[in-house]
């Protein structure tokens, strides 16, 4: 079987895909944390692989950009491969002070300035919200590894460049840990479909700051927040 943007055959993807953004960044971890990785999919060369972490078969796949790319990809997971845990792995902007360059933030909800919500829901209000059993998950696999994670709402933009930076203050009064685009997005898709989702992001900016992670502290604060992510898959039931 095939879908107008997934070239893969029929279970080729494991229950649990964990996703960036960045198809090439799914590739380096294919290659880097699984045994056995095949390249499944790479319809728009947005490219997709299963393999194994200590044993247990876990897909990687990128989603690319914003609520939409990301929208259409997790659906046909979903939906036409029987794909039943999205764990979105991905970067993030920070506001307040008290979050740093490399925190690893966990969503347990995901505000949006999207429609798409709204779009499902009538236009009323959806609470975007994290699968508790992921997010538990992901918590207790952090403990064990002696990873600090901040659990909280994540921000999911449409804009990458904003028009309203007032928006960034009033994001920091109400706990917003991270600013990025899908989140939100992918929380909607699962609601829908009755899957489970979460979506687990490194600081990669701060956007008050103006400050980056340089290539580096890239390399060891995604680490973390991928071994987070497989380590949980691990506890799943
Ligand atoms: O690093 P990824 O997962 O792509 O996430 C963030 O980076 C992209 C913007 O540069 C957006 O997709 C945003 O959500
Ligand atoms: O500031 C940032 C950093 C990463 N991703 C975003 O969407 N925004």
């Amino acid at each position: 079987m095939s879908t107008p943007h997934i070239n893969a055959v029929d279970n080729a993807f494991a229950e649990t895909v964990l996703m960036p953004g960045d198809p090439l960044r799914a590739k380096f971890i294919a290659e880097t944390f699984l045994e056995d990785a095949q390249e499944v999919t790479n319809v728009r060369a947005m490219l997709g692989f299963t393999g194994y972490y200590k044993g247990k078969k876990v897909s990687i796949m990128g989603h690319g950009m914003g609520i939409p790319s990301c929208s259409i990809y997790a659906t046909e997971l979903v939906k036409f491969y029987g794909v039943k845990n999205i764990i979105r792995i991905g970067s993030c902007g920070a506001i307040s002070p008290n979050v740093n360059l490399g925190d690893v933030i966990v969503g347990m909800g995901a505000c949006t300035d999207s429609k798409v919500n709204r779009l499902r829901f009538k236009d009323s209000d959806f609470a975007a919200i994290a699968d508790f059993d992921l997010t538990c998950n992901a918590v207790n696999a952090a403990k064990n590894l002696g990873v600090n994670v901040k659990v909280g709402n994540l921000f999911s933009a449409d804009l990458f460049y904003s028009v309203d930076p007032e928006m960034f203050n009033i994001m920091e009064k109400y706990n917003i840990l991270g600013v990025e685009m899908e989140a939100a997005g992918i929380y909607g898709v699962a609601a829908e479909y009755g899957a489970k989702a979460l979506a687990i992001c490194t600081v990669s900016d701060h956007i008050r700051k103006g400050d980056a992670m340089s290539p580096e502290q890239r390399q060891i604060g995604f680490k973390e927040m991928i071994t987070v992510a497989l380590e949980s898959v691990l506890l799943n039931q």
